[in-house]
């Protein structure tokens, strides 16, 4: 089935001025513009299949990115399909393992990011070229296939390739009946969409309205700034869904750790489900200190989307950091790594709760999320995706949400194809919404 050989590689740096509108917008970042550099990989093939990878970058230094991936793209140029997916650990190691662009990594920051948006791509072209989502394809793979596309390193002390295999072998047992279920209902979510920090209090309530109208039940609030701000948001929000709908929290690294024991003491009252990101994602004994003081009250603790690689989640579940573990498709080494991660969550029962978002990453992530249900955890205990109602419409198979539940993407692929003209549009600085918004910036 796996044909052609790569025979280009091209990369664009597209973005959406979501900053106009504060969408996206936290403690930290306050004036996103959600963009990613997108990579297209050809073959020789002659079938007209592309391969398409994004990674999810907040406007400026996605052209950092863009460099990356052409720093990168000597690795992938020339190669045959059926060499890279035969040996895919190998092919892993070897982007990662570059004797000289390691040293800008490694395995994290731009050089990582640009990783992901290729291995994306190759994902992507290879689910195409077996017509089958990404999804379907990990679900029907088999687990010796599964693990051999996993780099071991630096993880064998809590997951070999022994482990990862039993636990494969046990999640092949009732896999069939979980696959109708995602089918029929779907992977439940929740939703971001509400409550960004820079949305005013009208918008956060017509925004929640709307949301409890469109059946969601679960929602998440930015924290982070200011107390009062935090406390009289969180009492909106609170008093609009009601006292047995859930509630998630985020700090996107704004505190220090005592700070964030302080703080979340404060916002207890509000009973959060988590609170996600307290503080530097670096800093794995700060979360179980964290942990510690705050799970007494009642609230976990969440962290992934800034989490390097799955050196950093290792040590987060061996410090008993977290309670909620938010892998990102575009942050970790593709499909590749966050498979090593979700194995990880299993030896640990640790819930996996992906974060999304940004563009395409709910595209992304969904698939990653179905296959750990089918495949993996076994288990909706607890496990709930991000999702976030932005800039879909920019994707030729974009997500599909019913009933507050991600229903599971039937085209092949990774879902990671954007339509060609929000792509031309959208081109940092050219593209023609670029060209009306920069001299107005400008002044
Ligand atoms: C800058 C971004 O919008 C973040 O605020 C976003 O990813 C957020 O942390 C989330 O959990 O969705
Ligand atoms: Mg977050």
């Amino acid at each position: 089935m796996v044909r052609g050989r790569i025979s280009r590689l091209s990369v664009r740096d597209v973005r959406f001025p979501t900053s106009l509108g504060g969408h996206g917008s936290d403690a930290m970042h306050t004036d996103p513009d959600y963009s990613a550099a997108y990579v297209v990989i050809e073959t020789d093939a002659e079938d007209g299949i592309k391969g398409c990878g994004i990674t999810f970058t907040l406007g400026k230094g996605t052209e950092v990115v863009v460099c990356a991936v052409n720093a990168l793209a000597h690795h992938v140029l020339n190669k045959d399909l059926k060499d890279i997916v035969g040996d895919f650990r190998g092919f892993y190691r070897q982007l990662t393992s570059d004797g000289q662009l390691r040293w800008i990594g490694p395995e994290k920051g731009v050089v990582h990011l640009a990783t992901a948006a290729v291995l994306n791509a190759v994902w992507d072209l290879w689910a195409k070229q077996e017509g089958k989502p990404v999804w379907k394809l990990l679900v029907d793979m088999d687990p010796r296939t599964l693990v051999s596309c996993i780099d071991f390193r630096y993880i064998t002390d809590v997951l070999t390739e022994e482990d990862a295999l039993e636990i494969l072998q046990k999640g092949q047992v009732g896999k069939k009946e979980r696959e109708k279920q995602m089918l029929a209902q779907g992977y439940p979510a929740y939703t971001t969409s509400c409550a960004w920090l820079g949305y005013s209090d009208d918008t956060l309530k017509q925004l929640c309205a709307q949301a409890l109208k469109d059946g969601w039940t679960r929602f998440k609030v930015k924290v982070g700034t200011d107390l009062q701000d935090d406390m009289r948001r969180c009492q909106i929000i609170r008093d609009m869904i009601g006292p047995e709908k859930t509630l998630m929290m985020d700090a996107n690294q704004r505190w220090d750790v005592p700070e964030a024991v302080e703080w979340m003491s404060k916002l207890a009252k509000f009973k959060p489900l988590w609170i996600e990101e307290p503080t530097s994602p670096d800093d794995i004994l700060g979360h179980a200190t964290i942990s510690k003081a705050l799970v007494p009250l009642g609230i976990g603790i969440a962290t992934g989307e800034q989490c390097h690689n799955r050196v950093i989640f290792k040590q987060l579940l061996q410090a008993k950091a977290l309670q909620f573990l938010q892998i990102d498709s575009c942050r970790l080494g593709s499909v590749n790594e966050n498979l090593s991660v979700l194995l990880m969550a299993k030896k640990f029962e640790i819930p996996v709760c992906p974060h999304a978002g940004g563009v395409g990453l709910c595209e992304l992530v969904q698939h990653l999320i179905i296959f750990d249900y089918i495949s993996v955890s076994a288990s909706l205990e607890n496990r709930v995706c991000e999702y976030v109602d932005h800039l879909h419409e920019h994707f030729k198979y974009p997500v599909m949400i019913q009933r507050a539940s991600y229903m599971p993407p039937k085209d092949p692929g990774y879902s990671t194809e954007m339509k060609e003209e929000s792509v031309k549009k959208h081109q940092y600085p050219d593209g023609e919404v670029w060209k009306k918004l920069l001299p107005a910036q400008e002044n």
